[in-house]
């Protein structure tokens, strides 16, 4: 079968059609004539799978990563800037109008300045394939495990630890975790703020080898080791119990005069450098106030770059360490006016006696609960800033915003270079009642 691709689909899909209905056929790009199988059919649309290009997009290059095939983790590898800053612009813009009706302008895409080695920290489930410990990865809604000798999206000095610490995992025997005997390695995470590396393994009921954690902690830039005892099933990637294993307990990172520090569970974004453009962008947007409050505030970075912009700014979140992380960070930069809650966003804002001028929200991929909404629409701060990872989640959740708020701008910035995802950070404004 043959078609044209007319559009990208959210997950990075050529959308193309067959007899009106849409084909969805992973690989292709928008302008291409390709042939495909049918794979799938459902009542409204169908899966393709690619068989061959007919006619190529000159947005098609040769994907610079040599697993990009076996490798889900970046689906735009064999696009080139321009068409992966084109598919994010495309997709913000048609989920926006399709989900919140909003047909207005959306600001270029502030692009990504290293588009590879941008990645500050994995998380990789470890396996046992040929009798020799891997990180990998599973492909997406999959249990089909994927081994990655080399990523090129990662930090360089990130890779380099990765690929020593599999190494020293095969020196020592170390071995893959077994749900029957609760033991061995399940996943690894790594984390580089300022070439300063933090190692957690998580493990079953192990007690590591001193040697092989000497070796580890004696590889450049690893300043702490931790292990992570995780014998359940639950989706969390870590287990209840933490244990410091080797030098410093928290990670340290600087943006602008401010010193932030990070214990392991403490989430930060990704992409550090876009991270702090995006912080000041929002910074910009923020109308002095009294009352400034951040939903899902993390280590409390963005609420620590407003501070200037509030008498008082309290900040949201769940993880305990990262609201202990956060307080410790206002405490240390002499930002009395800045405190951390350490609760559900929705149940938080709720209970809050203040009245809010300003609200940045910047929720997980799932956007804001049902509670977060009604609270906002209840208690309508002057102002909100929207940070979003997901476009669909977005514009559901502006649809119902839009009741009391009008869009005021909406600014995509691409934090993920070589993925689909885009960040988009939105500023509403309460309408004005005629
Ligand atoms: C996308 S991150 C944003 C973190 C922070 N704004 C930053 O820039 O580093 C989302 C954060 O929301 C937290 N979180 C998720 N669901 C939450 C909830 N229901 N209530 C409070 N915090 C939540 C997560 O732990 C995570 O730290």
């Amino acid at each position: 079968m043959k078609t044209t691709i007319k559009k990208w689909g959210i997950n990075a899909e050529g959308i193309g059609y067959l007899h009106h209905k849409p084909v969805f056929i992973k690989g292709a790009l928008p302008d291409e004539v390709v042939s495909f199988t049918l794979e799938k059919e459902m009542p409204r649309y169908s899966i393709g799978h690619l068989q061959s290009i007919l006619k190529e997009s000159p947005r098609r290059r040769k994907s610079p990563c040599a697993y990009a095939d076996q490798c889900d983790g970046c689906a735009l590898m064999h696009v080139d800037y321009k068409g992966q800053c084109l598919m994010k612009m495309q997709i913000l813009k048609q989920t926006l109008a399709k989900y919140a009706g909003y047909r207005g302008k959306i600001n270029p895409i502030i692009k990504n300045e290293s588009v590879l080695g941008y990645r500050n920290s994995c998380k990789m489930p470890v396996k046992q394939v040929d009798g020799k410990i891997r990180l990998g990865m599973y492909k997406a809604e999959s249990n089909t495990f994927v081994s990655i000798p080399r990523c090129i999206v990662h930090q360089k000095s990130l890779e380099q630890t990765r690929q020593m610490l599999e190494s020293i995992f095969n020196t020592y025997s170390m071995q893959a975790y077994d749900f029957q005997t609760e033991s061995g390695l399940r996943t690894v995470v790594i984390k580089e703020f300022e070439e300063k590396i933090q190692v957690i393994l998580v493990t079953g009921q192990d007690t590591l080898d001193a040697e092989m954690l000497k070796e580890i902690s004696q590889l450049e830039q690893v300043v702490s080791i931790w292990q992570s005892i995780k014998t359940d099933n639950s989706v969390d990637i870590y287990g209840k119990e933490m244990r410091l294993l080797y030098g410093q307990k928290t990670m340290e990172l600087h943006l602008d005069d401010l010193v932030l520090q990070l214990l392991p569970r403490s989430f930060f974004q990704l992409n550090t450098r876009q991270a702090y453009r995006l912080y000041h962008y929002v910074k910009d947007l923020i109308q002095p106030c009294d009352v400034l409050v951040e939903a899902y505030s993390g280590i409390g970075a963005m609420s620590l770059m407003l501070a200037k912009k509030a008498k008082k700014v309290i900040g949201i979140e769940y993880i305990e360490d990262a609201v202990q992380n956060a307080n410790e960070n206002a405490q240390r930069n002499h930002l009395k006016h800045v405190s951390f809650v350490c609760e559900d966003a929705g149940k938080a804002l709720r209970d809050m006696k203040e009245t809010i001028d300003a609200l940045v929200v910047d929720p997980p991929r799932a956007g804001l609960d049902a509670l977060m909404k009604e609270v906002i629409l209840k208690k309508q701060p002057n102002q909100i800033v929207y940070v979003s990872c997901n476009p669909s989640t977005l514009a559901k959740d502006l649809k119902q915003l839009q009741e009391v708020y009008q869009i005021k701008s909406v600014q995509p910035f691409d934090m993920f270079s070589q993925t689909q995802h885009v960040e988009s950070v939105v500023l509403m404004a309460k309408k004005e009642v005629k």
